[in-house]
């Protein structure tokens, strides 16, 4: 008999194929039965890199293509850093599985060669550049766009004394070494979903092939930090942070929301149970928004 195909898509920069590959060899481990062909194509927000993204439309910009793509049915599912995702799911484009958790937290990376400081850290996330300000008062920032293999090589050149990146990318890069210095999820709370490499498929189709790379924990904390983001309206170009993690029945979520206006920063944290992980989102949205008026 012959093979199942799957046709999977990814971006193509080195980490989207570095993390797709990581999935594939997974589910073609557990699955010799089908035969998985990987599609890569460039997406808008690889090519315009001189803007910062909420200057350009948002998140939307990684997913667009890869979605055409689905639609037509060049590929059967497209797999996605998940927060690099909208907010808001496409019904028609569900996400039909959630990896593993790699680290969530950001990083601090020095220049190869010489010293590193926060003279001049390369980040364009207003995220990032608030939590980084509260550390360190005296930090500057400015922006940097393009992959991550293209930031540390201006990094290197001496542009910036130091970038802030995710460990999960620079890990899955195999360039975990080049990590300076890590933030707690409680000094710099990660972005929504950081970590987490999402699956997503057409809807109605059955996927039941990727239990194997499931992980029900990483869905319910990615349940609760995007809906909190939802909730305010975020990642686009408000900066809002969400990191949940599951301890047994008990989901913790911490959030942070900054108040355009009066340009306070408000963190806060409520726990429940892993069966409300959307509502604990809103929850602590509802809450934190009340604390900034
Ligand atoms: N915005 C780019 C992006 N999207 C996902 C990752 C890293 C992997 C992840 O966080 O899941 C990165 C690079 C970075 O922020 O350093």
């Amino acid at each position: 008999m012959p093979k199942r195909t799957i046709r999977v898509g990814s971006r193509d920069s080195r980490l989207a194929v570095e993390q797709t590959m990581l999935l594939l060899r997974e589910i073609e481990k557990a699955h010799p039965e089908l035969s998985i062909e990987l599609i890569t194509m460039k997406t808008t927000g690889d090519v315009i890199l001189d803007r910062r993204l909420d200057q350009i439309g948002g998140k939307g910009l990684f997913v667009k293509e890869l979605d055409a793509a689905l639609a037509d049915g060049r590929i059967d599912l497209s797999i996605h850093s998940l927060k690099d995702l909208p907010m808001e799911e496409t019904p028609d484009y569900p996400l039909v599985a959630y990896s593993r958790r790699g680290d969530s937290r950001d990083v601090l990376v020095f220049p190869e060669n010489g010293s590193g400081s926060v003279e001049k850290v390369g980040t364009s996330s207003l995220r990032r550049i608030l939590q980084l300000q509260k550390l360190f008062p005296d930090a500057k920032h400015e922006m940097v766009r393009g992959n991550v293999l293209t930031r540390l090589k201006k990094l290197d050149h001496g542009e910036y004394t130091s970038l802030i990146l995710a460990a999960s990318g620079l890990n899955r890069l195999g360039l975990g070494q080049r990590i300076s210095r890590y933030f707690s999820p409680a000094e710099m709370i990660p972005a929504a979903g950081q970590g987490v490499l999402a699956v997503q498929g057409r809807r109605g189709e059955d996927y039941s092939f990727l239990d194997c790379v499931h992980s029900p924990v990483s869905k319910l904390t990615s349940l609760a930090e995007r809906s909190f983001v939802r909730a305010l309206d975020g990642g686009c170009s408000s900066p809002v942070a969400a990191y949940a993690e599951v301890h047994g029945e008990e989901l913790a979520l911490t959030g942070l929301y900054y108040h355009e206006e009066g340009g306070a920063v408000t963190t806060g944290a409520l726990t429940g149970v892993v069966s409300q992980a959307e509502q604990l989102g809103e929850k602590l949205a509802n809450k934190l928004r009340q604390e900034a008026l």
